[in-house]
């Protein structure tokens, strides 16, 4: 099974290329991050299985398809936060589970400070959301911490990835599929995706450093 799609939509490129530009501010920013998670969620959804039924108009019955999945939508916080507001636009029924992990920018790996979602899980597909797939590490903990807590399906979306993010994915979790808006060059030499964006969580949250 083919495990990574890159979004060829003229709109994605078109919205992923004013998300890099260094001159567009938090407003903005945010809003590109809400369009670009819900088009790439329109296409990561494209596959699920639906249910026939029938509703009442004003007019007759009509045929209906519905979704047969109950979805979860799993923010890895902080930079998480706004793809998921753009996939509920799209998704208004989905669980909401978040997850926090941060970066340590020495060592690369993640630390876990927080999660919250149901003992018992009721959703039957999570998906997995963070802007930046980096080395991977922060994406394939969050996928173990949701297969520990017992959902079977997953999928990830992320704007941009690194080659060695998708790769470490690939290898640790051969079952999820993988929807980006872009695959670029390389790991810059501290971990950060090249030519990317910056900082995910900062250019949404406007926590750049001073100076920027
Ligand atoms: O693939 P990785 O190498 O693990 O890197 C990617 C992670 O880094 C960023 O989060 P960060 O740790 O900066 O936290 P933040 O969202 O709170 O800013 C990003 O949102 C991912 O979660
Ligand atoms: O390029 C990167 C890598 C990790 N996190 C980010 O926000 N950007
Ligand atoms: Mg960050």
């Amino acid at each position: 099974m083919r495990q990574v799609f890159c979004s060829s939509h003229p709109i994605v490129r078109h919205k992923v290329a004013s998300l890099r530009d260094v001159r567009t501010a938090p407003p903005e920013f945010r809003r590109l991050v809400r369009t670009l998670s819900a088009l790439l969620a329109h296409e990561a959804t494209a596959d699920l299985p639906t249910v026939d039924g029938q509703v009442e108009t004003p007019l007759g019955m009509a045929p209906t398809r519905t979704l047969e999945d109950i979805i979860g939508v799993v923010p890895v916080l902080r930079a998480g936060l706004g793809m998921a507001e753009g996939i509920l636009e799209l998704i208004p029924e989905a669980e909401v589970w978040h997850i926090g992990l941060f970066r340590d920018e020495v060592t690369l790996r993640p630390t876990e400070y927080y999660n919250k979602f149901p003992k018992r899980p009721r959703i039957t597909l999570g998906l997995v959301v963070d802007p930046m797939l980096a080395t991977g590490g922060s994406a394939v903990r969050t996928c173990e911490i949701l297969k520990d807590a017992g959902v079977k399906r997953l999928k990830l979306l992320s704007l941009i990835a690194a080659p060695e993010g998708i790769a470490r994915m690939a290898e640790a979790m051969p079952d999820v599929p993988i929807h980006v808006g872009a695959v670029d060059e390389r790991l810059n030499e501290v971990g950060f995706i090249h030519p990317g964006l910056g900082d995910a969580g900062d250019r949404q949250f406007a926590t750049m450093p001073a100076g920027h």
